[in-house]
C-alpha cells in the first residue's frame, strides 16, 4: 500500500499501523464503535492515517480542518464511493448513495431537483410534517404520562413524511405496515453497523459463513417488494399532467426516456433511490428526535428555558419553519443535539477518482477514504470539551444564534447528504411542536451521565423510554 508515492519527490508515507496478514488492523479495534477506536487511532498517527480493515486499504482523515480540505477544497477528487459488499447486496451499483460514476450523477440531480419539486419548493412538505406531528402528539397523549417506548412511533412518523414524498401518502399508525416498514429499516441500519457486517464486508472468508448479512438482505428483498408494488400502483394511476410524488416524476421520465437503451430512469434504479430515501430519510431524523427528548428529560433546565422561548414566540400557535429565526436558544440546542447525537459517527466511506496530492502525501487513485464525522464532531480544536452536552456553544453573549463552521453532520462537498433541508425542517417543526404541548421526563436511572449511544449504522441512544406529560 501507498507504493504510489515516489520517494525522489518529497513526499512523505503515510503513516499507520503494521498489518496482520488477513485481518489487517481489525484486531487493534472495538468493531463494534469503529469510529471511537480510529479516532483514538489518530492521536497517535495524525490526522491522516493508513488503516488495513481486512482487506481493504483505507485512508482515514480526521478532523475538521482535514475532512473540511478534503471534501470542499478537493471536492472531485475525493466524490466517488468505494464499492462495498453489503451495499452492492442491497443496491447492485444503482440508485444515488452507492453508486458511481455517471449512474450516481445523474439519480443525484433528478433527487435533489424532484425533491425540492415536490417539497421544500411548495411549502407542501412543511404542511405534511406540521401534520405528522400533530398524530405523534395525539399518540404521546394518550401515553398520559407514562412511561412508554418511543422508539418505533418516532420512526413511523419519519417514515410517514419521507413515504409523502416518495409516493403522495402516508399510513395510519394502526396500519401494520408501518410498523413492519419502520422496525425493517431500523433492524437493518442496526445490522450494517455489526461487527459482524464489519467482517462480511472486509474479510472475505465471512462471506461464506452465516451472519448478519443474511437477515439485511431478507429485509431490503420484504422493503423492496413493497416499493416495487406501490410504484407498479403508481404506474397504473399515472397522470403526467398531475404528478404527485417523486415516484410519479420518475415513471413520467421513464416513459419519456423508454426509447433510450441508454437511460438511467429504469426500475433497478427507482427501487434502489427509494430505499435509500426510506432508510437515510428516517431512522436518522428519528435517532436525532429521540436524543433530543432524552438530553432534554435529563437537562431539566434547558428544557424549561426552551418551552420559556417557545411560549413568547409561538404561544401555543401553530410552529413554522419563519419562527426560527426567532428562536435562537431553540435553534442552538438543535444544533447541539445534533452534534451531540453524532448520528452517522463513521461517515459514508468515500473513494478517490484520481490520485490526489493531499497535505504532502500521494493518495493513490481507487484508495478507500474514511472522512469520520465522529472526529469533527468531537474535535477540540473547534468545540470546547467535546464530550459535554453544552448548546452555549452556538450562541454569542447576547444569546444571538452562532455559526460553528465544524458543525457538519450531513458531512460536505459532491457527496454531502441530499436531505439536509427536510431534515432540518423536520427536527425544527417535530421538536417544537413536542416541546410545545410536553415536558419530558427520562426513565428511572438515566441520568446525564449515562445517556449512551447504541451501536449500529447510525448511533441512536441506547434508551428507548421516556414520560411525556401533557402541559395543557
Ligand atoms: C438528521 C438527518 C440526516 C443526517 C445526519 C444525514 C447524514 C448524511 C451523511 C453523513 C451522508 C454521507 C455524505 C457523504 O458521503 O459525504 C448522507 C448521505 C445521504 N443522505 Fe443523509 N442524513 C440525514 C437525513 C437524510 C434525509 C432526510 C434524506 C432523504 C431525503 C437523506 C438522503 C441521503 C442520501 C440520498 C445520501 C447519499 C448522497 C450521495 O451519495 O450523493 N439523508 N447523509
Amino acid at each position: 500500500f501507498n507504493n504510489g508515492t515516489d520517494r525522489s519527490s518529497n513526499m512523505k508515507i503515510i503513516p499507520g499501523p503494521r498489518p496482520l496478514p488477513i485481518i489487517g488492523n481489525l484486531h487493534m479495534m472495538d468493531l463494534r464503535k469503529l469510529q471511537t477506536s480510529l479516532a483514538e487511532m489518530s492521536e497517535i498517527y495524525g490526522p491522516i492515517y493508513r488503516i488495513h480493515l481486512g482487506n481493504v486499504k483505507a485512508v482515514v482523515l480526521t478532523g475538521y480542518e482535514t475532512v473540511k480540505d478534503a471534501l470542499v477544497n478537493h471536492a472531485d477528487e475525493f466524490s466517488e464511493r468505494p464499492i462495498l459488499q453489503i451495499f452492492q447486496d442491497m443496491h447492485r451499483g444503482f440508485g444515488i448513495a452507492f453508486s458511481r460514476g455517471n449512474n450516481w450523477k445523474t439519480m443525484r440531480r433528478f433527487t435533489l431537483s424532484t425533491l425540492r419539486d415536490f417539497g421544500m419548493g411548495k411549502r407542501i412538505l412543511e404542511e405534511r410534517i406540521v401534520e405528522e406531528c400533530r398524530f405523534l402528539k395525539e399518540y404521546f397523549e394518550r401515553q398520559k404520562g407514562e412511561l412508554f417506548n418511543v422508539s418505533m412511533v418516532l420512526n413511523s412518523t419519519t417514515t410517514n413524511v419521507i413515504t409523502s414524498v416518495m409516493f403522495g401518502s402516508r399510513l395510519d399508525y394502526d396500519n401494520p405496515l408501518l410498523f413492519r416498514l419502520a422496525s425493517l429499516v431500523n433492524e437493518t441500519l442496526k445490522l450494517v453497523g455489526s461487527s459482524n457486517t464489519l467482517l462480511y464486508n472486509t474479510v472475505p472468508v465471512f462471506q461464506f459463513l452465516p451472519g448478519d448479512h443474511k437477515p439485511i438482505k431478507r429485509n431490503i428483498h420484504e422493503l423492496q417488494s413493497f416499493l416495487r408494488k406501490t410504484f407498479l400502483d403508481h404506474l397504473q394511476k399515472l397522470d403526467r399532467d398531475d404528478q404527485r410524488s417523486f415516484t410519479d416524476a420518475f415513471l413520467v421520465r421513464q416513459q419519456q426516456e423508454k426509447e433510450d437503451p441508454n437511460s438511467y430512469f429504469h426500475d433497478d434504479n427507482l427501487i434502489s433511490v427509494l430505499t435509500t430515501l426510506l432508510m437515510a430519510g428516517s431512522e436518522t431524523i428519528a435517532g436525532t428526535l429521540r436524543w433530543g427528548l432524552l438530553l432534554m428529560a435529563v437537562h431539566p433546565e434547558i428544557q424549561s428555558k426552551v418551552q420559556e422561548e417557545i411560549e413568547r414566540v409561538i404561544g401555543t400557535a401553530q410552529p413554522h419553519t419563519e419562527h426560527r429565526k426567532q428562536m435562537p436558544y431553540t435553534d442552538a440546542i438543535i444544533h447541539e443535539i445534533q452534534r451531540f447525537a453524532n448520528i452517522v459517527p463513521l461517515n459514508l466511506p468515500r473513494e478517490t477518482t484520481v490520485d490526489v496530492n493531499f497535505k504532502g502525501y500521494v493518495i493513490p487513485k481507487g484508495t478507500y477514504i474514511i472522512p469520520l464525522l465522529e472526529s469533527v464532531l468531537r474535535d477540540k480544536t473547534q468545540f470546547e470539551k467535546p464530550k459535554e452536552f453544552n448548546p452555549q456553544r452556538f450562541l454569542d453573549t447576547e444569546g444571538k444564534f452562532v455559526k460553528q463552521e465544524a458543525f457538519m453532520p450531513f458531512s460536505a462537498g459532491r457527496r454531502m447528504c441530499i436531505g439536509e433541508t427536510l431534515a432540518k425542517m423536520e427536527l425544527f417543526l417535530i421538536f417544537v411542536g413536542l416541546f410545545q404541548k410536553f415536558t419530558f421526563h427520562p426513565p428511572p436511572g438515566l441520568t446525564r451521565a449515562n445517556v449512551l449511544p447504541d451501536t449500529g449504522f447510525t448511533t441512536p441512544p441506547q434508551s428507548q423510554e421516556i414520560c411525556a406529560v401533557p402541559r395543557f
